[in-house]
């Protein structure tokens, strides 16, 4: 089957809002929200043919263009080979030049569109960018501390330079620590700690970032949260909703075979990967990670890693914090 190589610009303004169009009656895939771009002529560079699609197609000259990711797709009927590029800059108001719809959305309100399908990992990335860095994530539970332990713990953990937390919280909490924690959060949130709060509803009024929903709520859910939220999935059919309920980013797991969940059978690197590739969320690796995982996590195409144990329980939290951190910085 011939190769159609297509050229397609996702333009990015300021607020972070990208455009997306939609595909007229009359080209195969009507009614789903493309990034505008079209098919490489011969003898045409990539840029040259975005330069020249974006000023067919939405009448705007374009800046420089970033290349942001390259993928290639088998439809029934050609298999393209699509270059996405990412445009930060251009002259001219675009507007729909053929008749066709277009629209500025977050990152995060694509995946509820109907989109054409090698579009999602594009969505996945302008997501991942979204998130806090560096992307180790700790679940933090105070359950599994002594409670005089858990705040200095939490605090070395960010000393050392951890900037993403989901505070898991399964049942009360003790009231020294429910007292100090909005103090808390507000300092770390000062310092650019993003958190997400796993909590039973009631959930507290605390300053955080964001929910952490498990993949049970996620099922049960009717609409998205009016928060910003993650979730904990453990397939791709998850992965896939969370998406469309505007997630983002998914812990997957276990990656690993695990001491806290020793009956849950590990995915593997292969499966995992095989689930993240289509996801149009981030997907963060959890499950018996260790410093010496992280680069297959990395290398399977995780956004992030996620800790439970290996950090907050381990006798120095800021060097067990720095192992990891180092282990993904050394493997980028
Ligand atoms: N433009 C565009 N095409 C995409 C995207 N994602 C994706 O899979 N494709 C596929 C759909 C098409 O099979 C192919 C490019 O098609 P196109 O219909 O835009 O090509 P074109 O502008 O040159 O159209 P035409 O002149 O042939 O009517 O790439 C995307 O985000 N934007
Ligand atoms: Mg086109």
């Amino acid at each position: 089957m011939a190769v159609v190589p297509v050229a397609t610009g996702v333009l990015q303004r300021d607020d972070g809002r990208v455009l997306v169009s939609l595909r007229p009656e009359g080209k195969p895939w009507p009614g789903f929200w493309e990034f505008p771009g079209g098919k490489i002529e011969p003898g045409e560079t990539a840029e040259a043919a975005l330069r020249r699609e974006l000023e067919e197609e939405i009448g705007v000259q374009i800046g420089p263009p970033e290349t942001f990711l390259r993928r290639d797709h088998p439809y029934p009927e050609r298999t393209v080979a699509l270059h996405f590029f990412r445009v930060r800059s251009w002259q001219g108001e675009p507007y729909g030049r053929e008749g066709q719809q277009i629209r500025w959305v977050y990152p995060w309100e694509i995946a509820a569109l109907d989109c054409l399908a090698p579009n999602l990992p594009v969505v996945a990335k302008l997501l991942a960018e979204e998130l806090p860095q560096p992307p180790l994530w700790l679940i933090a539970d105070p359950a599994r501390l002594p409670t005089s332990r858990f705040l200095p713990a939490l605090q070395s953990a960010i000393a050392a330079g951890l900037r993403a937390v989901v505070l898991r919280i399964k049942e009360t909490m003790p009231a020294e620590l429910a007292v100090a924690m909005p103090g808390f959060l507000e300092q770390a949130r000062d310092r650019g700690v993003g958190f997400f709060l796993n909590h039973p509803e009631p959930a507290p009024d605390w300053p955080v970032s964001g929910q952490h929903w498990t993949e049970a709520r996620l099922q049960a859910a009717t609409g998205k949260p009016s928060q910003p939220f993650g979730v904990s999935c453990h397939g791709g059919g998850c992965l896939a909703r969370a998406a469309r309920l505007q997630a983002r980013y998914a812990f997957l797991s276990p990656l690993f075979a695990t001491q806290t969940h020793p009956d849950a059978s590990a995915l593997g690197v292969e499966r995992f990967a095989e689930m993240i590739a289509p996801a149009a969320v981030p997907v963060i690796a959890l499950g018996g990670m260790t410093p010496e995982r992280v680069a297959a996590a990395r290398a399977a195409g995780a956004s992030g890693i996620a800790v439970l144990s290996g950090i907050l329980e381990a006798e120095d939290p800021a060097s067990a914090t720095r192992a990891f951190l180092d282990a993904w910085n050394t493997h980028a």
